[in-house]
């Protein structure tokens, strides 16, 4: 790809001054944040905050109105279609959803992105799908139909297939929710294993801070379109600024106001306007 040989202690994603507008919404408004190699960082927020929206600036499927991200040294703005697709298949992505082909058993679902991107014999597909089904412990379940699964052995399998070319970052957006507590807790186990064992570099997007704090090595609290705290899970909870307080206080009013902006309320309910 390009020249530039990023070094071990470089951070796998830099972003600078990212700005983005979004149906007339500004969702980022000069963000910085580094995403370290090896590390599994924690993007957290409220709602709408612009969350999933970084995933998408890190695999460039979105461009920023300004400012910079780059994916192992490289400009994700600047790369042509051929190198973003390069980088693509470097970057693992799971979803909520898992988004299984339901049509497919289980092998196939694993099997799918290695066929329509390689021109890899049925016997190395063979065993790079049992390799990751083995990998999220599920080699035994092969041959099931996505319907045969529970939540959390569909969201496994969706894992297997986000680690088929062997990628060097993993995107999970929301891969907490709707699990029981013991697929939870398999999940955040695959999470850590997986990062150590194949040396990744994970970012998690969640909202669940206990699945949070077991798994991620730092968080970033996104608000306003800037980050607003940065920490190891168990010093950020209690930095006592107002948007920590707020965010991981659960509390309902704050930085985030209860009430979204509205015009004057004894105007809206038709009552005569006060002389001033
Ligand atoms: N293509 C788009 N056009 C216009 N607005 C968009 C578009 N995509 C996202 N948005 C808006 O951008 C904001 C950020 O969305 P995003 O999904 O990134 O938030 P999030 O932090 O992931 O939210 P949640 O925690 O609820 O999943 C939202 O207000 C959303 O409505």
């Amino acid at each position: 790809m390009s020249e530039h040989t990023p070094s071990a202690d470089e951070p796998l994603v830099r972003i600078r001054a990212l700005t983005t507008v979004l149906g007339g919404k500004v969702i980022f408004d000069g963000l910085h944040l580094d995403i370290p190699r090896g590390r599994i960082t924690a993007i957290m927020g409220p709602s709408g905050t612009g969350k999933t929206t970084l995933l998408k600036h890190i695999t460039g499927q979105l461009r920023a109105d300004s400012g910079q991200v780059q994916v192992a040294g490289e400009d994700v703005a600047a790369l042509d279609r051929r190198r973003l697709f390069a980088l693509r298949e470097k970057i693992g992505y799971l979803f909520q959803n898992s988004a299984l082909l339901t049509d497919f058993d289980v092998f196939e679902n694993v099997a799918f992105p290695l066929r329509q991107h390689t021109d890899l014999p049925e016997v190395l597909i063979r065993n790079v799908v049992l390799t990751k089904l083995q990998a999220v412990g599920l080699r035994g379940a092969a041959g099931l139909m996505p319907s045969e699964l529970s939540g959390g052995m569909a969201r496994r399998v969706a894992l297997a297939r986000a680690i088929v070319f062997d990628p060097m970052l993993i995107l999970y957006d929301e891969p907490f929710v709707g699990l029981d507590p013991i697929a939870l807790n398999q999940v955040l186990k695959l999470i850590r294993t997986l990062n150590q064992t194949l040396g990744l570099t994970s970012v998690l997007v969640a909202h669940e801070l206990d699945a949070i704090k077991r798994v991620a090595d730092h968080i970033y609290l996104i608000a306003n379109g800037k980050v607003v705290a940065h920490g190891e899970p168990a010093t950020i909870t209690s930095d006592g600024s107002p948007w920590t307080r707020q965010f991981f206080g659960g509390e309902a009013d704050g930085p985030v106001p209860f009430q979204y902006p509205a015009g004057d309320y004894a105007e809206d309910l038709g009552f005569p306007r006060r002389p001033a």
